[in-house]
């Protein structure tokens, strides 16, 4: 399953498009908001429940306000409110007037909680939703932290649309976050949720459709079609008391249709990809499947591909294995490693299949050339080593290469160290996009300068922008994998800790240069197949053999099974 996923502009730009075009009062779109919040959280408790809402003074507040009214008018009475702040949005005030009308004590300070002495079954966070955008200071703070620290018994805490502290857009964490057991996310899903830190606060993430929350009915309505310009937008009609206000009305309704326009056709550039993609039934995977279909039936190994692996070094022979390894096993015709002399023989003896060739200080040009020439795609880095020789086979590969090609690894270190990046760019220009690169954290660090605590503040910011600059495909790989191409990303959901172990990553370059071998029209929808399979393929793993105790080599036997799930 896919999918779409918005950032808080775009959060921000649907609620203004659905209040001020659309006419959708602001505080109906809110009752929707918390009648399907109070609808998921009915499910769990009981009329006896403990309850304590919290809220801040924006929007996100007055959904925790409207929560807790409907709780209480539904018989769930044992509830405390502590509200935060002074500056309220007017939904807010309304939100607190209704309470006070049915005569609920509305605290203002934490302590009065605390004095209540209670263990509370639940805990409702109101306080920021998509309007955080500073760092969570003072009572804010003290409040997040004694929620997170309470034990024994341990509330079940529930956020709501996002756990206060998360950045809808970026995953980054504004210095302290609620640690939330379920995450109810009104509307379209945030890309926070699904990358970096997101997953580890948010808990469960429940989606609760309000207003528009389908992008093509919305891009409808917007008449912002597919490949329509701004201009195109079609004005929707406003009230105007006067010719004047008409024309101001008019201007301003434009203007605002024009503005969304862009922000709609952003939605669902950005998608979270569950579960195996080959299972979907949207148009991107029967393209996926078709392609993988295609795979002839009477070919011969000529037919089916042949992929080069560069890899391996005198200190490190096991990368170069699991790569070629895994390649043969996605049904590449034939496999052909480059590698140091010194792992000819584990090579052979673990791989009888793979085609060898070595070099010993330095590889001979001619050596690479041949190799180059032989493949139909070449995977480059695992286990190279940063050393002379290694140094030199990376610099010449991506001088004379011309076909699709995976970088991972050392030849990655090897870019950022020596500032290859006119070369990369210049190879990038000729492939025409069918370059991936496979940095995990660390490496994009290195690539980028980037300090790893700032990338997993914002994976697919700095993924994207990485892949603009470079005209790469950039696998940036984490518990969460994004993929993108700069235009469009995927942030990979399936995968498991087991697969943090030595030569996953390895593995990985092999199952992308098998997935490469076929003919896709679209490589962006090859690289997120390749990331995707190797999870699934993870995951049977660990099913089979537990987390612990699965390793890299053992991804390898489940990719075809992976494969053949669809
Ligand atoms: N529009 C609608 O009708 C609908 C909106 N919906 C809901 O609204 C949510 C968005 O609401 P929102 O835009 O009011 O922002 P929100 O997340 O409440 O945060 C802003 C508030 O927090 C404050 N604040 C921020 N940072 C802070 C900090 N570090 N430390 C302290 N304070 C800080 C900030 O104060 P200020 O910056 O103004 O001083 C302001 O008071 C959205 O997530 C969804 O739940 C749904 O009901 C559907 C209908
Ligand atoms: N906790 C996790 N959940 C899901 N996938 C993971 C997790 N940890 C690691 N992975 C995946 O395992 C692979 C590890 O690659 P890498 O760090 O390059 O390992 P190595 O260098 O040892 O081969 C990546 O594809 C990554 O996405
Ligand atoms: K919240």
């Amino acid at each position: 399953m896919k999918i779409e996923l918005i950032d808080s502009n775009q959060a921000a730009a649907i609620d203004k498009y659905t209040i001020d075009i659309l006419k959708v009062p602001s505080l109906l779109l809110m009752e929707e908001a918390a009648k399907t919040a109070f609808n998921e959280i009915i499910k769990d408790f009981k009329e006896k429940d403990k309850f304590f809402i919290t809220a801040a003074a924006g929007n996100n507040g007055a959904d925790a306000l409207a929560v807790a009214r409907m709780l209480y008018l539904a018989g769930y009475t044992n509830l405390d409110i502590l509200l935060l702040g002074s500056k309220f949005t007017k939904q807010n005030e309304t939100q607190q007037e209704m309470l006070k009308a049915l005569g609920l004590t509305i605290y203002k300070d934490l302590e009065e909680i605390k004095n209540l002495n209670k263990d509370y079954d639940c805990i409702i966070d109101g306080l920021f939703g998509v309007g955080l955008k500073r760092d969570i200071e003072g009572k804010y703070k003290e409040l997040i932290d004694y929620i997170n620290s309470l034990s024994e018994p341990k509330p079940y805490v529930i956020a709501l649309d996002l756990p206060s502290g998360l950045d809808a857009s970026t995953s980054k964490i504004y210095g302290t976050c609620i640690k939330a057991d379920k995450t109810i996310c009104f509307g379209y899903e945030k890309i926070g949720l699904y990358c970096g830190k997101g997953p580890s606060y948010a808990g469960e993430i429940v989606s609760t459709p309000i207003g528009l929350n389908d992008s093509q009915k919305l891009k409808r309505i917007a008449g912002a079609k597919e490949g329509q310009s701004p201009k195109d937008a079609k004005t929707p009609a406003v009230d105007a008391k006067s010719p004047k206000d008409a024309k101001t009305s008019a201007v301003d309704a434009h203007t605002l249709a024009i503005n969304e326009f862009s922000c709609l056709q952003t939605i669902g550039n950005i998608k979270a990809v569950f579960g195996n993609i080959l299972k979907d039934r949207d148009s991107e995977s029967e393209e996926i499947r078709k392609t993988l279909d295609s795979r002839v039936k009477a070919g011969n190994k000529g037919s089916y591909g042949k992929a080069t692996i560069i890899a391996g070094s005198s200190g490190i022979g096991g990368a170069v294995i699991l790569s070629a390894k895994t390649a043969a096993r996605m049904g590449l015709g034939m496999v052909k490693a480059l590698t140091h002399f010194s792992n000819r023989e584990a090579l052979l003896t673990s791989l009888p299949e793979c085609l060898i060739d070595v070099y010993e200080n330095e590889c001979p040009i001619d050596t690479l050339k041949a190799a180059l020439d032989f493949a139909d795609i070449v995977v480059l880095g695992p286990g190279l080593s940063m050393n002379e020789a290694a140094t030199k086979l990376c610099k010449d590969t991506l001088e004379l290469i011309n076909k699709p090609i995976i970088i991972d690894a050392d030849a990655l270190n090897i870019i950022a160290r020596d500032n290859l990046f006119d070369c990369l760019r210049a190879a990038a220009d000729r492939l025409e996009g069918r370059i991936v690169l496979t940095p995990h954290l660390k490496e994009m660090e290195r690539l980028t300068g980037i300090a790893v605590k700032d990338i997993k503040a914002d994976p697919v910011g700095v993924a994207m922008e990485f892949s603009s600059k470079y005209h790469v495909i950039c696998c940036l790989k984490d518990a969460k994998t994004v993929v993108t191409d700069a235009k469009r990303a995927y942030i990979n959901q399936a995968g498991n800790d087991g697969m943090a172990t030595a030569g996953s990553g390895d593995v990985l370059t092999g199952v992308l240069a098998g997935i490469f071998s076929y003919k896709f029209s679209d490589p962006l929808l090859a690289a997120i197949t390749g990331v995707n399979i190797h999870a699934v393929a993870g995951d049977m793993a660990a099913k089979n053999l537990s987390e612990e105790m699965m390793l890299s080599g053992d991804i390898i036997k489940y990719v075809d099974e992976a494969l053949k799930e669809r």
